[in-house]
């Protein structure tokens, strides 16, 4: 078992947030509540991973929880929105504003050029159940890991990610069945129903986390950007097409062909590309 020696890279009030060796991990840190996520976690979630996505060192980003709870010993992943800071329009934060920004977050894992993974050590629950869904992979503790979908019992509905792709991936009526009644199921449920990559011995969790990154690391950095953008794709519509065709760009960008078409640009000339039609 590799012990990472992780180093803070920003100190937080609601997260934790550390590096190592290509690695990053951000975790939910309010055990005591389940590490439900009220506006100032979602706000430092989105900094520390748009730190990481921003990263040349970083390929790859864990998403985790400290824990257990002090009260109680229980393990959580996350369980979803602050309750306590629901207000009539949406989660309110110090400045008052209501808010549904864990979208934002949601966003950038999806849209970030690396690979995310959640570790799931407890309970994975509402909105904290929808970001294990969105993250590309998910590992979850043997003994602790319960997952459940309560949006349908507080008046909530992630209508994206967290259920029209959590369809895709374990089967619509599968995915109704866990939305209309929001049943707990263990790490192997969850396991076979195609929502949960590894199912893993609660003392050894983070440290296969940490080893599946670093596998993931030994491969090239353009194809896992390419692979998941174009797994990605058929579910994101156009803005699928439009970040797949980006990392298209770039790659043509980096051709003969580009440079002459910038050169002649700047050089105020007709443009000489290299006649090479390949087939
Ligand atoms: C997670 C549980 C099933 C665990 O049950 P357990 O019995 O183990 O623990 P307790 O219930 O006693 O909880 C211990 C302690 O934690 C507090 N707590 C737990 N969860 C939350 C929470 N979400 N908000 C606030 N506080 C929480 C609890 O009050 C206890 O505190 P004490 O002071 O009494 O010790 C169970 O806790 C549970 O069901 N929790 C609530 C799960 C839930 O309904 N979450 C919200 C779903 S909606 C959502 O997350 C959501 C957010 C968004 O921002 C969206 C945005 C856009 C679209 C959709 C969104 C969305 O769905």
């Amino acid at each position: 078992m590799i012990q990472p020696e992780w180093k803070t890279a920003k100190e937080y009030e609601d997260i934790t947030y550390q590096k190592c060796n290509g690695v990053a991990r951000i975790a939910f840190n309010r055990p005591n509540v389940r590490n439900a996520f009220r506006p100032k976690t979602t706000k430092e979630l989105y900094e520390a991973f748009y730190d990481a996505g921003e990263d040349v060192n970083i390929g790859v980003v864990l998403l985790s929880a400290e824990g257990p709870s002090t009260k109680d010993g229980v393990y959580s992943f996350c369980s979803g929105g602050d309750q306590k800071a629901r207000g009539h329009q949406g989660y309110v934060g110090d400045d008052g504003y209501h808010r549904l920004n864990i979208l934002e977050v949601q966003r950038l894992i999806r849209f970030m050029p690396k690979a995310v993974i959640a570790v799931v050590p407890g309970w994975a629950v509402g909105g904290g159940h929808s970001l294990h869904v969105v993250c590309d992979l998910t590992l979850a503790s043997k003994e602790h890991a319960i997952f459940k979908q309560t949006d349908a019992d507080v008046t909530s509905f992630d209508g994206g990610y967290g259920s029209a792709y959590l369809a895709k991936m374990v089967g619509q009526k599968r995915a109704r069945e866990i939305f209309f009644l929001g049943r707990n199921y263990s790490a192997q449920e969850a396991y076979d129903m195609g929502m949960v990559n590894a199912v893993i011995p609660h003392d050894e969790l983070e440290s296969t986390a940490y080893e599946w990154a670093q596998e993931i690391l030994e491969k090239s950095p353009t194809s896992i950007r390419m692979l998941k953008f174009a797994m990605n794709l058929t579910d994101d519509g156009m803005v699928g097409q439009q970040v797949f065709a980006g990392e298209a760009t770039r790659l043509a960008y980096m051709t003969d062909e580009a440079k002459e078409g910038r050169d002649a640009f700047l050089e105020k000339r007709k443009p000489n590309f290299p006649k090479k039609w390949i087939p």
